[in-house]
């Protein structure tokens, strides 16, 4: 540990004094491998390859733990092609994760129909995005019928009100998808049971729809977890594989329903968006509390954050990150750390319970089953919008030179 840390503060020295380029330097590679090294030894299986960097080598070793991965490079356009030629798979919904797996998927080249209701919202945005009415845009019924493949990515709730419907039309030659556990999982709740003769399977994108439709155009990938529920053709896992590519991942690895669901929620509940939203905010105000100002307070909280230091540990880690920052910086992050996770912690264990016993789930379904709960949804968004720490983004957001 000691030597890493060593390795990494060296490297970081040599880039941090420079400008942006410098972080590039190849010193970090050489750290990063001189700790493989070092790791590899004591790992029982010869073939993994902790850097994950050998395509074909389908077991990787996450921080000691194995854990079988499935990547894009083994799936070629072709073979995914040739996978799905006599399919028809049709996207129920036409939200930020319809949107993005819909596009890719058309334009990995499979047969994809969307199934929405007819002149709403989705309707509109899917003609929008060239889904032909009668062709390639269907009502949802109609798609069903039409689908050997049903990607269910409507609205949790909506999965739930509409499962009435939905479920009398599925057929055993049908393989029903979800890119959630919730509705299953929480069945008690829903009332969504799958029938017993098909397959049940999920791809979960770990990021906004948004997000799987421009890392795919970018020739990136989202990252997506696959889960199998039912097995009824032996082929199921498989089948979660092949989509999980075709709808625009890079890599996949393996949970289930029930473990996607409970980090799903609680994820997006604590760091992703809640907690951070918290955190930003608690911050901003004990600086405007002191006499700060609105950009003084912004600037040392969330526009260094999303455009210096965040995207510091996204590419190389939180050891790099602190290594690319003053000593001063450093001692003082390494001892408030330790504070802040014990502040939380209790936080993070309340949130974890709430989302395993179904609490999470039927706030969900009770809120958003509403009539009115887009616009519900939205007022509280504007609520947080009209804070003045996102008043105040908003300007320092428009001083960023590339913004002009
Ligand atoms: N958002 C994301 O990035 C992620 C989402 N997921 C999961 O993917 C699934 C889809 O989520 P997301 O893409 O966000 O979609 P939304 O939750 O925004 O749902 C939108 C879709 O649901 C339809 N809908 C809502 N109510 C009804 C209803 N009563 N009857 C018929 N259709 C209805 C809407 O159609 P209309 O316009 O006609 O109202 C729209 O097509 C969920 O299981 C979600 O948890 C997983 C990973 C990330
Ligand atoms: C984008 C994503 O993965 C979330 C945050 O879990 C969601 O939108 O439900
Ligand atoms: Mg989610
Ligand atoms: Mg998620």
């Amino acid at each position: 540990m000691a030597s890493r840390s060593a390795s990494v503060l060296r490297a970081a020295a040599r880039a941090a004094p420079r400008a942006a380029p410098a972080i590039r330097t190849p010193a970090r590679s050489y750290s990063v491998l001189a700790r493989v090294a070092v790791a590899a030894p004591s790992s029982p299986l010869k073939r993994v390859s902790p850097l994950g960097a050998t395509r074909g080598v389908k077991t990787l070793d996450f921080a000691g733990t194995k854990e079988v991965v499935y990547e894009r490079a083994d799936w070629p356009l072709p073979k995914l092609q040739d996978y799905f030629k006599n399919d028809t798979l049709a996207l129920i919904g036409y939200g930020s994760q319809g949107h993005g797996q819909g596009l890719n998927l058309r334009d990995n080249g499979i047969n994809v129909i969307v199934g929405v209701r007819k002149d709403g919202e989705s309707w509109r945005q899917a003609i929008e995005d060239g889904w032909v009415p009668g062709e390639t845009l269907f009502p949802i019924e109609e798609a069903i019928n039409r689908g050997t493949i049903i990607m269910n990515l409507l609205s949790d709730a909506a999965q739930s009100s509409t499962w009435p419907t939905i479920q009398p039309l599925l057929k055993p030659s049908q393989t029903l998808y979800f890119s959630h556990g919730f509705s299953v999982v929480f069945a008690e709740d829903t009332k969504v049971i799958p029938p017993k003769d098909m397959d049940v399977i999920l791809v979960a994108p770990k990021g906004s729809g948004r997000t799987v439709r421009t890392l795919f155009k970018e020739g990136r990938g989202i990252n997506s977890s696959i889960a199998v529920y039912q097995d009824v053709t032996g082929k199921a896992q498989e089948k979660a594989i092949a989509l999980g590519i075709a709808v625009g991942s890079g890599y996949l690895y393996e949970t289930t329903f029930e473990k996607e669901v409970y980090s799903d929620l609680y994820g997006e509940r604590g760091v992703l968006m809640g907690g951070i939203q918290g955190m930003f905010r608690a911050q901003y105000e004990v600086l405007r509390a002191n006499g700060h100002s609105p950009s003084e307070a912004f600037n040392e909280t969330v526009e260094e954050a999303t455009q210096s230091l965040f995207p510091l540990i996204g590419q190389h880690g939180m050891d790099y990150m602190y290594a690319a920052c003053s000593t001063t910086a450093r001692r003082g992050a390494l001892d408030w750390a330790p504070i802040f996770e014990k502040a939380n912690k209790p936080v993070f264990e309340a949130l974890y319970k709430s989302v395993r016993d179904g609490t999470e789930t039927r706030k969900s379904l009770e809120w958003n089953s509403r009539k009115t709960y887009r616009e519900d949804l939205k007022k509280e968004l504007e609520e947080i919008d009209s804070q003045e720490i996102w008043r105040a983004g908003k300007t320092v957001r428009s001083l960023r030179p590339d913004a002009k």
